[in-house]
């Protein structure tokens, strides 16, 4: 039997696009006589975050956006960082302000992202903005699961009184992303690494997010055939011959044999994650000179 292999989620070719979108309108617009500006803040060495960290930079370099990001030791204290985020905070030239995650242990998370103003939180993370997804407000909406909004947005995948299963419940992900979803009418249920009957609940899903972080989570006998199947999952893993590879929550080889769409990783929600990033430092740009 010939299986259709499922289409693929290009988020990588979709994220370039709308980085040459946003370059275009930072050219042509530039009416406060200063580029956008966004700062990242990262604290010790962690090879993925600097990683990342790195993307964002050079992403915003590529557009047109004044980066105003600074590394600190894994020794700093939360109140050198809250102060940074104060004088940010202030400073005119910087529209967007994020934390990169994870932070050390010794460090609270919740705390500093709570001093970010929530105006230029180019993270969607502060409460306010969290708060204002709860209520179906206009605000600045968290990069990840915008990028899986986008995504689907743009290959038309419908929504609306479709079952969604969102496997992960991290505020970065999970929870936002089922709020975007319910927003768009989906029946969303949320179910995580603890769930009971996990593959009973995700073979409802005519759309199956897997954004838990763990390498073949999701399994074939997982999948209802004819399903869009989104990789949030970001995990580097090692082979027999000591060489490593970025591989998704989902089992790509198999799945892609019974879904209809599915995303892959790398060059799935990760280039949309960034994308998302730079759209909302633009949109803060705008709002913050209204
Ligand atoms: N403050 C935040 N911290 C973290 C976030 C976030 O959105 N905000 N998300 C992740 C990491 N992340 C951005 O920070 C991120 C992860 C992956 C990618 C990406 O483009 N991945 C590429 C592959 C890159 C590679 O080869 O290593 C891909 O998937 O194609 C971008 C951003 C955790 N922390
Ligand atoms: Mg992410």
């Amino acid at each position: 039997m010939v299986m259709k292999q499922a289409q693929l989620l290009n988020g990588k070719a979709l994220a370039q696009r709308l980085q040459s979108e946003l370059k275009e309108q930072i050219q042509t617009q530039n009416q406060f006589n200063r580029p956008p500006g966004l700062a990242v803040l990262m604290v010790g060495d962690n090879p993925a975050s600097a990683a990342y960290v790195r993307n964002k930079e050079r992403a915003c370099t590529n557009v047109g956006i004044a980066s105003f990001g600074q590394h600190f030791e894994i020794e700093v204290t939360q109140a050198e960082l809250e102060q940074t985020i104060h004088r940010l905070n202030q400073d005119e030239r910087v529209d967007g302000i994020l934390v990169q995650l994870p932070l050390p242990g010794h460090l609270d998370a919740v705390a500093l992202l709570l001093q970010i103003d929530p105006d230029k939180d180019a993270d969607g993370l502060h409460p306010t903005n969290l708060g204002k997804l709860v209520r179906g407000e206009q605000g600045l909406r968290s990069c990840t699961p915008a990028g899986v909004m986008r995504l689907l947005q743009e290959y038309q995948i419908p929504l609306k009184g479709k079952q969604a299963v969102v496997v992960g419940r991290s505020i970065l992900v999970g929870k936002p992303l089922a709020l975007m979803l319910l927003a768009e009418d989906a029946t969303v249920t949320i179910a995580h690494s603890r769930s009971q009957n996990l593959g009973a609940i995700t073979r409802s899903a005519d759309i199956l997010i897997g954004a838990v972080g763990r390498p073949g989570l999701i399994t074939v006998d997982m999948v209802k055939p004819g399903a869009v199947v989104v990789d949030v999952g970001i995990n580097r893993v090692t082979d027999g011959s000591g060489s490593s590879r970025l591989v998704g929550d989902v089992d790509f080889d198999a799945v892609q044999n019974v879904a209809e769409y599915i995303t892959p990783v790398p060059g799935g929600i990760g280039p949309m994650t960034v994308a998302m990033l730079l759209q909302n430092t633009v949109t803060s740009y705008l709002q913050r000179h209204q």
